[in-house]
């Protein structure tokens, strides 16, 4: 039978809608604007698009957006001048750095230079270690959809085996966290991972994170297993651009118990997460109840 598919456009359309009924409160209540500043240094054409929506998205949902957009050859002091005047910005509740920086830019030194309290990317230091240490963390976006929709779709995570295949700061390794913390037996694999077929096989909640489209076919998923494919790659087939996941979809649509299409899977969340994140770096620092439901 065919798998049901997990649909993150809906999912990321009614995060934004709690987002925005907490923003509308926050407002009303407190007299508070939580405000995002994003970051974009150059003009790779991807990231440009994804600065762009996240701008719409935050006004969308009635938060502050400050976009800065710098030359491709802006310094490391320049751009390390900007973030500290972020930090000091009162009405700046969530900072992102859009990644990949240019090569020129070393990305730790400037995400390590973000106020770890409006990280929102939950890539400082600081908050990698308190996720991994179950403390209270600025958790990174996309696995924090992932999370949400494994916990709409599974229940409780509690007691299955979790594969991610992946190894990345930004997916992987958090992801592999967070399943940890529900309880699950957490296995990371990557490409070098030796019988990677059969460690795939075993897994109740298999994630794909590893940036190679399509490498994992239907025969590497356990039966009604939850497939989450965080891969977006581009490729040409039949002449056209098409993307797709890590995940060869027509296979392992037939084999899984739920999975996520690339597109209109995890990608949408990726946002929606962040203006859940910025609302909640802004009700922290004002000593504020959290929103529930959108943290980890
Ligand atoms: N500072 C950060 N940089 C980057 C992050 C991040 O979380 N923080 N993630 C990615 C890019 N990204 C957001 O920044 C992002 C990627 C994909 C999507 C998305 O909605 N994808 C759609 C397809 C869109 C398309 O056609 O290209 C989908 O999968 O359905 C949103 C945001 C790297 N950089």
């Amino acid at each position: 039978m065919s798998a049901k598919r997990i649909d993150g456009k809906a999912f990321a359309a009614d995060v934004r809608a709690q987002v925005a009924t907490h923003v509308a409160r926050l407002k009303e209540e407190s007299g508070l604007t939580p405000g995002l500043a994003v970051v974009l240094v150059g003009e790779d054409p991807a990231s440009q698009v994804y600065v762009k929506n996240k701008g719409i998205q935050t006004r969308e949902v009635g938060m502050n957006s400050f976009e800065h957009k710098l030359d491709a050859a802006t310094s490391e002091a320049d751009l390390l001048a900007l973030i500290a005047r972020l930090n000091a910005d009162p009405t700046v509740h969530g900072i992102l750095v859009q990644l990949p920086l240019p090569g020129h830019l070393d990305s730790d030194l400037v995400i390590n230079a973000i106020d770890p309290a409006k990280d929102v990317d939950g890539f400082h230091i600081s908050n990698v270690g308190l996720l991994g240490t179950g403390q209270k963390a600025m958790v990174p976006c996309t696995p924090l959809g992932c999370l949400m929709m494994l916990r709409d779709h599974l229940g409780s995570l509690s007691g299955l085996d979790a594969v991610v295949v992946g190894r990345s700061n930004i997916v992987g390794k958090p992801m592999a966290q967070l399943l940890l913390a529900e309880s699950c037996t957490v296995t990371i694999a990557h490409s070098r991972t030796k019988n990677l077929a059969e460690v795939c096989k075993r897994a109740d909640i298999l994630v794909a994170a590893v940036g190679r489209p399509e490498m994992i076919p239907g025969d590497w998923v356990k039966p009604g297993a939850t497939v989450i494919d965080v891969g977006i790659n581009r490729i040409e087939r039949d002449g056209k651009m098409k993307l797709v996941g890590d995940v060869d979809f027509a296979s392992a649509v037939e084999v899984a118990g739920a999975i996520t299409p690339v597109p209109g899977g995890v990608g949408p969340m990726t946002i929606a997460c962040l203006l859940a994140n910025t609302l909640t770096a802004c009700c922290r620092a004002h000593g504020l109840a959290e929103p529930e439901g959108l943290t980890a």
